[in-house]
């Protein structure tokens, strides 16, 4: 049942608090009278409301087609000419549009020109949200000492003289790398000097200068700190010099930290990462979104047991060698995720029924950034007037073109100019990567990045092929040729639709947050592999990531890329099943408890806490970042193995039971957990099993169905 009151605007039901917040606190100062907002929202659902519902329709109606097919094929070998042909027969598959390149108008440059790494996170967490809009530039000496880079992570307390040494050295073989001496390296450097000739470093006896004396940018002072500032493929790095401080006092030359340009872009997440169900929780996000575009954003909290208040980082103003000034940006270029079609939301009704949550995040969220874009001095994010959205789930070219049509409206209502709004195509549906140049040709004037890698992928392969066969497990899902050329053909056909100096090419979320040694290994085939991002999950992990775009000249890359041929669809469209090696039954055990294991320890989360992104450990205790979309994999996975006949549904009840007593273990210290043993009665226990015995039915074997009624139920039990 509902808490939720009501007022009247304009023919709509809106709950009372959002309809405050609006008027309240979004509209005044950005123009926009709430007469027009609420005649404009509700002439955006008379017109776009109905025709969501029959994309979801249509949606339905492919898989439906695509499932039959599958079973009425029963065990033939697979015909990969055959699907192709029966995919482009109902329409799965559309024409490859005539080459094309984008117009996407003016973008910033840290999404257009510099390649680095792109923070997300919930923006219902202020601390964190703010924590990431300041994680634009990070410490290397407290990410390298910090993280288990350096071997195992410290216990606390104190520095280690040992560790703090190798981290200097680290950070001197970076410095070395990027930014070479003409002679002698940055380990032996005792003073740095910079004056209207550059930047000179004596080594021994000798004073030289960067082999590349045109990456010194110049020089700023902030309290007893003087940053010199230097930059390599237009990232920038900061030489912190303060002998008083104790770390500098340890160096000859006074350095007493070396940091990066880090976290270039940073998605303020509206979706996955966050747990938000009604009106009160949809409030709780935005008015997160609108502080951090007004730059008002302030949280205070407990850190080391002392009070602290977190806000917004000014900018660095640097004093270039000629004496003239530039400011650098203080803060990450911060982009937007609204949801997607598939939920509706009871904080805005119509003719008595829930309406698109992402029309209205469409509106609430582009209203929000207004206040931005009326700054005329002082910090700001966008530096050319644009406002940044990242459109999740969208299922190929028509839903893209009906995101396009929508921001469309949504600029009309709010008297923005056309396509103040960019959009972020996450390729995250299999029907966006099978048909990825018409869906990129549907919103040309508006795209500002494609991005691969994506957890939800795997979770759309499992279901649209959920009537194949039986899938190999997670790993091995993963591990198949369905995702080289899923990466492979993102980056060649977003080069040949003209995104080189106009948009990002990004790569997917590092997985393992605790785990940054092995980040450090495998992320840089990233930028290797041509994308100027690639999402972390935490500014120590963009520090870190960071250091990967000063290894690889991404724009050199993209130059060697530009032309190859794009791998063809059979690759893409070919399943990853299990084939003619059977899983063994240990094979099987160890990944039913695994995802058990994860489902439940997120869902426990997500349903009795409302948190929405968590750490969870996986089966052999490595702790894995688990949202939404690493949910529906897991989930997917064994409503797969059900549906095919690998398990049981007692086997799926007795992981689920032995699981949820392990977790409830693992939040042992937790004082706000509900335990789920020993009733495996409660919404969360209820939500884990829903989401298994109905992944094969759920709308593209999505979570959130399950999820937000459990949470509802939760929410409504705790106010019983
Ligand atoms: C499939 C997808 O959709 S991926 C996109 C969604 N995923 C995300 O957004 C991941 C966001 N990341 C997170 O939520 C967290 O990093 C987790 C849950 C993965 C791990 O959290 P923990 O390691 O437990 O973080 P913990 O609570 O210990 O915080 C450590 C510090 O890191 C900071 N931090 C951690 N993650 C982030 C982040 N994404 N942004 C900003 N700050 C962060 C915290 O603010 C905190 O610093 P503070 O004390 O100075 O405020
Ligand atoms: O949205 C991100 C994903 O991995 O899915
Ligand atoms: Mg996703």
């Amino acid at each position: 049942m509902s808490e939720t009151s009501y007022t009247q605007r304009h023919g709509l039901d809106v709950a009372e608090e959002l309809a405050a917040f609006v008027e309240t606190s979004v509209l005044p100062g950005i123009g926009v009278e709430a007469d027009r907002f609420w005649s404009g929202y509700a002439e955006l659902l008379g017109e776009f409301a109905s025709e969501n519902r029959v994309l979801l329709d249509r949606r339905a109606d492919l898989q439906g087609r695509i499932d039959a097919w599958h079973k009425a094929r029963g065990n033939q070998p697979w015909d990969v000419a055959a699907y192709r042909a029966f995919l482009t027969e109902i329409g799965y598959l559309v024409p490859e549009p005539a080459p094309f390149a984008i117009d996407n108008g003016r973008i910033d440059p840290e999404i257009a020109q510099v390649a680095g790494p792109q923070l997300v996170v919930p923006v219902s967490n202020a601390r964190f949200a703010l924590n990431a809009a300041n994680a634009r530039w990070g410490s290397l000496y407290d990410a390298l000492y910090g993280s288990d880079v350096m071997g195992p992570p410290p216990a606390g307390g104190g520095i280690d003289p040992a560790r703090r040494d190798a981290v200097v050295a680290r950070a001197a073989r970076f410095l070395d790398e990027a930014f070479p001496l003409e002679s002698g390296s940055h380990a032996e450097v005792t003073a740095y000097h910079a004056d209207d000739g550059g930047l000179t470093a004596t080594v021994g006896s000798s004073d030289g200068a960067l082999r590349d004396p045109s990456a010194f940018v110049g020089r700023r002072v902030e309290g007893g700190d003087t940053g010199l500032v230097l930059r390599h493929n237009g990232l920038h790095v900061e030489l912190v010099i303060n002998p008083d401080h104790p770390i500098g006092a340890a160096s000859a030359s006074g350095l007493r930290d070396v940091v990066l340009e880090a976290a270039l872009t940073a998605i303020q997440d509206c979706e996955d990462s966050v747990a938000a169900v009604d009106a009160a929780d949809k409030v709780g996000v935005y008015a997160n979104w609108l502080g951090l575009m007004t730059g008002d954003l302030a949280d205070t909290f407990e850190k080391g047991g002392k009070p602290m208040t977190r806000r917004l980082a000014a900018d660095r103003e640097v004093t270039r060698p000629d004496g003239s000034t530039v400011t650098l940006q203080g803060r990450a270029l911060l982009l937007v995720r609204n949801v997607g079609l598939l939920m509706t939301t009871d904080a805005v009704r119509l003719n008595g029924q829930d309406t698109p949550e992402g029309l209205m995040d469409a509106m609430v969220t582009v209203a929000c950034a207004m206040h931005d874009l009326k700054k005329t001095d002082g910090p700001r994010n966008s530096r050319v007037g644009a406002v940044y959205v990242v459109k999740p789930k969208m299922h190929g070219p028509d839903e893209a073109a009906f995101a396009d049509r929508t921001f469309t409206k949504v600029e009309q209502i709010l008297g923005l100019p056309a396509n103040t709004v960019k959009l972020g195509l996450m390729d995250e549906e299999r029907r966006t990567s099978a048909n990825l140049a018409a869906t990129i040709q549907a919103l040309r004037n508006r795209l500002f990045f494609i991005n691969t890698g994506f957890l939800d992928r795997t979770g759309d392969e499992i279901h649209t092929s959920m009537q194949a066969g039986a899938f190999a497990g997670r790993d091995a899902t993963r591990r198949s040729g369905w995702l080289k050329a899923y990466e492979d053909r993102n980056v060649l056909i977003g080069l040949n639709a003209g995104l080189r100096g106009k948009a990002q090419i990004g790569k997917g979320m590092w997985a393992k947050p605790d785990a940054l040694a092995e980040m450090l290994q495998a992320k840089i085939a990233h930028p290797q592999s041509g994308a100027n991002t690639a999402w972390v999950p935490s500014p120590t992990a963009a520090t870190l990531h960071a250091l990967h775009y000063h290894m690889v000249d991404v724009a050199a890359r993209q130059d060697q890329l530009q032309g190859q041929p794009v791998p063809d669809l059979d690759a893409l469209l070919t399943p990853a099943l299990v084939g003619e090696t059977p899983l063994s039954a240990d094979e099987i055990a160890r990944e039913v408890d695994n995802s058990a294991q994860g489902i439940l320890g997120y869902v426990v989360r997500w349903v009795d806490q409302g948190v929405g992104c968590s750490k969870v450990p996986d089966i052999d205790d490595v702790p894995m970042m688990e949202d939404r979309a690493t949910c529906r994999i897991s989930a997917q996975l064994l409503a797969n193995w059900l549906e095919q006949r690998l398990i049981t549904s007692e086997q799926v009840e007795d992981a689920l039971r032995r699981m949820a007593a392990k977790v409830d273990g693992q939040n042992a210290g937790d004082p706000n957990y509900i335990p789920m043993a020993p009733g495996f009665d409660g919404p969360a226990f209820e939500a884990a099993r829903d989401l298994v015995l109905t992944g094969t039915t759920q709308p593209s074997g999505y979570t959130e169905p399950a999820l937000h009624a459990r949470r509802r139920e939760a929410k409504a039990l705790r106010r019983a």
